[in-house]
């Protein structure tokens, strides 16, 4: 069974349609992610799904109930994380769980165990006694994470879980998405926005713009749309000579030079990598240095969508690394 079936979905507001007939499904056990940028309609995806808001058009499953039909029995098999955070501050992190726990009618016999093993999972054993004032980001989103969990939902909905954590955080956050999903077959969906999330963390990732999915499959399904990988060549010689020979591969997609720079679009990269170095060698051409750089998600978004990727501006290696981007994805 699927844990969630979504057909045709849509919501508008006014004469604007913020989610515009959108149909996937997500297998029990999945990790699925919803990566588009802000004003995707992400959010509003969520929301309908968790019965927040009422759709305009189409209808959707979730653990096997009507949306429309049976919203409350929706709601007992959902947990929901937030975009902004919703904890009580003035109470321990225990005493959040526990108010959260009773809300849900989970009696008192079961509820200490409970909380005892979702604080587990979150890493947060140790500090579940401290007022959640005292907390950090990572830890609040982590209590979020273990208060979603308490009734044991069937499918766990994160609205961007790692917004504004740092790099370290994000990566332990991510680990304990992971370990939900595993060791509790919990099927989990999630939207982000940021790539490296969506491709470390899902299974499949539904790519959403202006409220329509415009991609939808594995990580490496996605990535595999692309041409090739890019192989950045600093070239000793006669640039011209060793381009024009290697645009006579057959798996050389593309060449571009750059002065004494050589970008290279290739297939296969592991194969034909050896091939690139014999050929320099019969012509009496030195190499200095290669760069490899294999395609991201951020390289299929910007096929999808045309839009552009902030780098980190200054940059050489940033600017460099945007136009063998955008090489490999004409
Ligand atoms: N209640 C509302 N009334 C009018 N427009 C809305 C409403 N809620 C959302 N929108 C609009 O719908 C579009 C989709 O918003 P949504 O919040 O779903 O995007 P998102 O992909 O989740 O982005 P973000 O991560 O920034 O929230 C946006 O243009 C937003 O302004």
């Amino acid at each position: 069974m699927s844990a969630i079936m979504v057909n045709e979905l849509t919501k508008r507001f006014g004469e604007f349609t913020a989610v515009d007939r959108v149909s996937f499904s997500v297998e029990t056990g999945e990790l699925f992610g919803l990566l588009g940028p802000n004003g995707a309609g992400k959010t509003t995806i969520i929301n309908m799904l968790t019965t927040l808001l009422l759709p305009t058009a189409g209808d959707a499953e979730i653990a096997g109930y009507d949306l429309r039909r049976d919203p409350a029995r929706v709601r007992n098999n959902i947990g929901i994380i937030f975009q902004d955070p919703s904890l009580d501050i003035g109470l321990t992190g225990r005493e959040n769980l526990e108010f959260h726990a009773m809300m849900y009618s989970i009696v008192s016999d079961e509820r200490e165990e409970r909380i005892r093993e979702v604080l587990e999972v979150v890493g947060l054993s140790d500090k579940a006694d401290i007022l959640v004032e005292y907390y950090s980001g990572g830890m609040k989103r982590r209590l979020e994470i273990a208060r979603g969990l308490i009734h044991y939902p069937k499918v766990l909905f994160l609205d961007e879980p790692t917004l504004g954590l740092d790099a370290q955080t994000r990566r332990s956050i991510w680990d304990h998405i992971r370990k939900l999903n595993r060791n509790y077959g919990t099927s989990v969906i999630l939207t982000t926005h940021y790539m490296e999330e969506a491709d470390y963390l899902c299974d499949r990732i539904a790519i959403i713009d202006q409220g329509k999915i415009i991609a939808l499959d594995t990580p490496s399904g996605l990535k595999k749309r692309l041409k090739g990988d890019c192989v950045s060549l600093d070239i000793e010689g006669k640039v011209d000579l060793i381009a024009s020979a290697l645009g006579k591969k057959e798996w050389v997609k593309e060449v571009a030079r750059n002065e004494k720079m050589l970008d290279v679009i290739i297939s296969d990269y592991e194969k034909n990598i050896p091939d690139i170095f014999r050929t320099a060698s019969s012509l009496g051409i030195g190499i200095r240095s290669i760069n490899f750089s294999k395609p991201s998600l951020e390289d299929v978004f910007l096929r999808l969508t045309g839009s552009t990727i902030r780098e980190q501006e200054g940059s050489r290696l940033s600017v460099r690394r945007e136009r063998m981007r955008r090489r490999m994805l004409r």
